[in-house]
């Protein structure tokens, strides 16, 4: 069997473009020892804002982060190893991610058309006390990793994992391109921050105009909408598929569903893009929230408050994480 950093390779769960994540078990131990998950990062192939080094940097100082204590719905670092070519962080062993634990509690049944023909329909299963649990435990991640000073920048369904199938505790994964503030860690100026970051649907507003000193509030921004497919029919987000391709479809898709942003938005106050958006695009107004939370419109106030707060065009007025979940938990905040 393979091995890596002196660990067995049992089999390759995942990746992106400049990583591969193995299940593997320690080399002396017998086979049905403690599994985790190696994270294994080639250091010439990594392009900003990608970087291992700066991950392992973020994973330890939300290690030593003393405040609360350790958010249980935030990945730990357990060990890292180098050599000269690559990093490899070892990590607990998750079994599925948030699509998974969705399709999981999604049934899938026939319609047969008046045409004659047939379509799938899909409908989540999920209860509003399961999302709400999904939710706080979301949130509580997020707030946490804020609370420490550092940007996620990368919060999708594939990035969010869980101890298995029927679990409903969450847990955030993936600093690779995560912003540790005031700098960095020198990499990037708060001012100059990369707007390539974060992953199709769930890229906030502002990152597609350009906007480079942007805040925690683009994380905010990406886990409402991963509230979205929770609250959703069909275990999917409110936009088209070609939104999560492209910048364009994504903007027009987030102005038909949130309305046009105040023609005063601050955070996009030089941008030439806003300007000629404001000159050229018809103003549009949000969709009902029974279209956009379908599961909890009408049955769960508080959070629908907490998705309008999370969705705010203007970061100044968009709600932090920890406003959310106090506006989820205790009514009287808000
Ligand atoms: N601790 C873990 N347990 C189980 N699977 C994991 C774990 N960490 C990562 N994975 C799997 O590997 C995939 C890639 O991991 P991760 O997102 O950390 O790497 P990445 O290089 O940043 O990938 P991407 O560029 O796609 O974001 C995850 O989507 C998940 O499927």
């Amino acid at each position: 069997m393979p091995q890596r950093f002196g660990f067995r390779v049992l089999k390759r769960l995942g990746g992106g473009r400049f990583s591969d994540v193995y299940e593997v078990g320690d080399a002396q131990q017998p086979l049905s020892a403690k599994r985790y998950a190696l994270k294994v990062v080639e250091l010439d192939a990594e392009r900003p804002p990608h970087n291992a080094r700066n991950e392992v940097s973020i994973m330890g100082k939300l290690k030593i982060h003393k405040g609360e204590g350790y958010s249980v719905n935030v990945v730990k670092l357990l060990a890292e190893f180098t050599n000269p070519m690559e990093i490899g962080l070892m990590l607990p062993l998750y079994k599925a991610a948030l699509h998974d634990v969705v399709s999981h509690h999604c049934r899938v049944r026939t319609r047969f058309n008046l045409d004659g023909s047939t379509s799938k329909v899909v409908r989540n299963e999920l209860t509003v006390d399961d999302i709400r649990h999904l939710v706080v435990g979301l949130l509580d991640g997020l707030a946490f990793i804020h609370s420490c000073g550092i940007i996620h920048r990368d919060i999708h369904p594939s990035n969010i994992m869980f101890k298995d199938i029927d679990s409903l505790d969450p847990v955030i994964i993936d600093f690779g391109i995560s912003y540790d503030e005031p700098d960095n860690n020198g990499l990037e100026a708060p001012e100059l921050k990369f707007t390539d970051i974060a992953t199709g649907y769930y890229k906030a507003p502002e990152l597609l105009l350009s906007v480079r000193n942007y805040g925690t509030g683009v994380d905010v921004w990406s886990m409402a909408i991963v509230m979205a497919l929770l609250c959703s029919e069909g275990g999917t987000t409110p936009f088209d598929k070609d939104a999560a391709h492209s910048d364009l479809a994504l903007l027009s898709n987030i102005v038909r569903v949130f309305g046009s942003p105040p023609k005063d938005w601050e955070d996009c106050k030089g941008s030439r893009s806003f300007a000629a958006m404001n000159e050229h695009f018809f103003a549009s107004e949000p969709l009902p929230i029974d279209k956009v939370l379908p599961k909890v419109a009408t049955v769960d106030k508080r959070m629908v408050k907490v998705f309008r707060g999370m969705t705010k065009y203007p970061s100044k007025e968009r709600w932090s994480a920890i406003e959310a979940r106090k506006g989820l938990i205790d009514p009287e905040e808000h």
